[in-house]
């Protein structure tokens, strides 16, 4: 099992909000390894909100999970994200969407996410940087697609 975070935003300047939470990921404690694309995608959930850009990143972290959780809030704070509306709109969200083969049921911290496999929005870009992955559930990525339209937008660049 391998650690992947997923990042989303729709509000603003989503490119700049997409590089800017990757590039304050890395540090001391956490290294990212690989970027997927950038996919637009339809919002999923609450329909009523504009279009997003969604990515998934693998890292490499010695960061336990809460530890991880927190470092992610603290850059979603940084980057302006104010509003806190369910399924709503924001500059930018970073979900911890899988964490080794940890599991976590608290309301804080729950892994793996568990919209993870009903979500294209994070299936697509997942497949696209881990093709081979057995998901948590035993499944292969390549079996579940989630629901929801998906495009990827741009080439990688790191
Ligand atoms: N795996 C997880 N990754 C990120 N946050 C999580 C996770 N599990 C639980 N949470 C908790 O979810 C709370 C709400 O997060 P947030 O406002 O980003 O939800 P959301 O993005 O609207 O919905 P969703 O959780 O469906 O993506 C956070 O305060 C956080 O503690
Ligand atoms: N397409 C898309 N839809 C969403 C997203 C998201 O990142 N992308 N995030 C949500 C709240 O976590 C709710 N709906």
């Amino acid at each position: 099992m391998r650690t992947f975070l997923g990042l989303g935003s729709n509000l603003g300047d989503r490119a700049y909000y997409l590089s800017e939470a990757i590039s304050a990921l890395e540090g001391p404690a956490i290294r990212v390894i690989t970027a997927s694309r950038i996919y637009e995608t339809e919002p999923w959930g609450r329909l009523d909100q504009p279009l997003f850009w969604n990515q998934v990143v693998e890292i490499e972290t010695s960061l336990e999970p809460l530890d991880l959780l927190h470092v992610c809030q603290e850059i979603e704070l940084r980057l302006g994200r104010v509003r806190k509306e369910h399924w709503g709109s924001r500059t930018i969200d970073i979900d911890l969407l899988i964490y080794d083969n940890r599991v976590s049921e608290s309301e804080e911290l729950k892994l793996p996410h568990p919209y993870l496999e009903e979500r294209a929005f994070v299936l697509a870009p997942l497949r696209e940087i881990a093709p081979k992955l057995i998901l948590p559930s035993g499944r292969s990525i390549n079996e579940v697609e989630g629901e929801g339209k998906v495009y990827p937008l741009t080439t990688n660049k790191l």
